[in-house]
């Protein structure tokens, strides 16, 4: 830990010995748990987890799994009759008499090991293929399921952290699956490969089965411990590589440099630097040298196990209590099972890890049910006649205050109303309401006087449309960012410009290197990003193709330059009496013309009427609206 003389910059790095912990991220789940489940835990998962990974392979493809599964069973029954033929080939070559006998005693069974392995290597092949394809069609499935899931979410679901939280989960669970298939898979043929050595060596000579198990089971003892050991490790590292990470943006990148030299932070950093890493390292030296540890006792183990196995053989050949041709197969089928063990331990550990994950995917599918909306009504919504609120009220998840508080309204076909407020009033929010994009705690919202809740919401969505403030940028041509307002009908070229040509757009995009198909991306080879007001514009844009009973247009010129601003007002008023509008916009010189402004406080509808009613009232209205006058004008 490095001290300064400078007490003023060193104090911080005093404050604890311990560093300050960090954040567990959902990504170390699966190494966590590893790191401190028992091996009897880890085993006791298996099977379970094991049946989850084939049943989402069997839904992802039967004839692959049922290859699989044949074709690794087929290969497990080969390496049995393999070794059989290997132990004839043997009592063949072991028998007395002249070579060129010995040789041709053994050709039948070395033919038939020729056949088997060939046969082997086909079923290996076949299982290859079948798990390569199976892949993505396992990541297709689970990946499809989520996303069915995750876009018919409520809205509000993704108001709660836990919604949040639980899906980043799950979609890292999405992963997870294929390399639980796989491991599943690789597992399967580890332990068939396992019990056909098994087999074998039962037929062979009964006796070399414990012989058998006292040269595999000690090394696959110290393999499983190890792993825990190996997970600390790994973990301690991530935490190390994480806490640099968040020194490396402090000393390394451009944002904080201008302050780093004008603060003089340049030792206090470097002393956190000292201090991070002779922890960090600490810890992780202290892991690897009990690694080292487990690992080369749990080879010593092995070693010796083998060798007494190795030694019991030759009592057993000496007393004349097995042929050579057995023994001689029994070091074979050690060999052959220690190889298999080394597989089956290093998926058994990468199941467990994986199985986390996979538990997090299905757990979220499994509790899905809860974020998705209630059953709707079935109702075809007519054209928008008049559009109600009675006693409307929205309190966000962890809220005290609602967001809007018992607001009653009512809205005419043709009208062009207005959403006016302070901050954090609720306008957006009330907006939502209108939108049918969040349901209301209480109150009723009526279409045509019918509770929407009685209407189908896909057919009452379609006949609204709504520009908001918080756009989103997607990741299009311009064309299709606009055509997306209306994307069931794939409008052609003339409406898209018409569109953008209203919402000022037009030049704008035909100004851009490859016009409507320049894609508005910085990750597509000759994507452009947009200004801020540039996006708004095709936002807008994407509102008017819409051209719904309903536009809802939620600050849509805040970016606008003043032309532009006055043009998109003017395609907006030229809906009037035709089509009906709700504007929310702090520039209240914009909705003057109103039909009726709505004045937001607190959650709470405090005033409404005409600019002109309102302005008389004397209320927060007037006085807001003589605020913005006096900053245009010159006194
Ligand atoms: N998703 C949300 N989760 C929790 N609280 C929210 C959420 N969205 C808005 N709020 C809160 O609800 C209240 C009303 O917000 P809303 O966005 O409706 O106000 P607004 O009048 O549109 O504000 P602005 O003029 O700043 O756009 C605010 O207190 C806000 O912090």
């Amino acid at each position: 830990m490095t001290t300064t003389s400078d007490t003023g910059r060193a104090a911080p790095a005093r404050e604890a010995d311990a560093l300050p912990e960090l954040r567990s991220v959902w990504w170390e789940g699966g190494m966590r748990a590893r790191a401190e489940a028992s091996i009897a835990a880890v085993l006791a998962e298996l099977p379970r987890l094991v049946r989850e990974a084939f049943r989402v392979s069997w839904r992802a493809s039967r004839a692959r799994t049922a290859v699989i599964v044949g074709a690794t069973l087929g290969s497990g029954t080969m390496a049995t009759f393999g070794l059989l033929a290997t132990q004839q080939v043997l009592v063949g070559l072991f028998s007395g008499g002249p070579t060129p006998e010995r040789v041709r005693a053994a050709l039948p069974a070395l033919v038939a090991l020729g056949a088997l392995t060939t046969v082997r290597a086909a079923l290996g092949a076949a299982t290859g293929f079948a798990s390569n394809g199976l892949t993505p069609l396992v990541d297709r499935s689970v990946q499809r399921n989520l996303y069915e899931t995750t876009t018919r979410v409520r809205l509000e679901s993704f108001d709660q952290d836990t919604f949040s939280d639980e899906m980043e989960r799950a979609w890292r669970g999405c992963d997870s699956t294929t390399f639980l298939v796989q491991a599943a898979i690789n597992l399967l043929a580890g332990t068939v490969s396992l019990l056909a050595v098994a087999a074998a060596v039962v037929v062979i000579h009964p006796l070399l089965l414990p012989a058998l198990f006292l040269a595999t089971a000690p090394g696959a003892w110290a393999a499983l411990r190890a792993g825990h050991l190996q997970y600390q490790t790994y973990l301690a590292g991530t935490v190390r590589r994480r806490r640099l990470y968040l020194l490396n943006h402090l000393m390394a990148v451009r944002d904080p440099a201008a302050e780093l030299r004008s603060y003089g932070l340049r030792t206090f950093l470097l002393g956190q630097y000292d201090r991070v890493m002779t922890a960090e390292t600490a810890i992780q030296l202290r892991l690897a040298r009990r690694v080292t540890v487990t690992t080369s006792v749990g080879a010593a183990i092995g070693g010796v196990a083998t060798a007494a196995v190795y030694v019991l053989l030759g009592l057993l050949l000496v007393d004349d209590r097995i042929p050579l041709s057995a023994a001689a197969t029994g070091v074979i089928a050690v060999q052959a099972a220690q190889r298999a063990l080394s597989t089956v331990t290093y998926q058994v550990d990468r199941l467990y890890t994986e199985g986390r994950h996979f538990r997090d995917y299905t757990g979220f599918m499994e509790r899905a049910d809860e974020y998705l909306p209630p059953p709707a009504g079935a109702l075809a919504p007519d054209p928008l006649a008049t559009l109600s609120l009675e006693d409307v009220t929205l309190t966000y998840p962890d809220r005290d205050a609602p967001a809007v508080a018992g607001v009653s309204l009512r809205i005419r076909a043709g009208q062009m109303v207005a959403f006016a407020g302070e901050n954090g009033s609720g306008k957006s929010t009330l907006a939502a309401v209108v939108a049918g994009l969040r349901t209301p705690d209480s109150g009723v919202v009526r279409w045509n006087g019918v509770p929407t809740t009685d209407l189908d919401p896909d057919l009452l969505r379609a006949r609204i449309g709504v520009v908001s403030q918080e756009f989103h940028k997607w990741p299009f041509s311009a064309a299709t960012n606009i055509a997306m307002g209306d994307i069931d009908h794939t409008p052609g070229q003339p409406r898209i410009e018409a569109a953008a040509t209203k919402a000022v757009a037009h030049d704008m995009i035909v100004d851009l290197p490859h016009g409507y198909s320049t894609m508005l991306d910085r990750a597509f080879a000759q994507g452009q990003d947009l200004s801020g007001g540039q996006w708004q514009r095709i936002t807008a844009a994407r509102g008017f193709l819409r051209d719904t009973d309903l536009l809802i247009m939620d600050e849509p010129s805040s970016a606008l330059d003043a032309p532009a601003e006055a043009a998109l007002f003017d395609a907006v008023r030229a809906r009037h009496g035709v089509k009906t509008t709700v504007l929310i916009t702090h520039r209240l010189a914009n909705i003057r013309h109103a039909d009726v402004i709505y004045v937001m406080h607190e959650g709470r509808l405090v005033e409404q009427g005409t600019h002109e009613e309102l302005i008389a009232a004397g209320g927060l209205y007037a006085k807001w609206f003589r605020l913005q006058k006096l900053g245009y004008s010159d006194d």
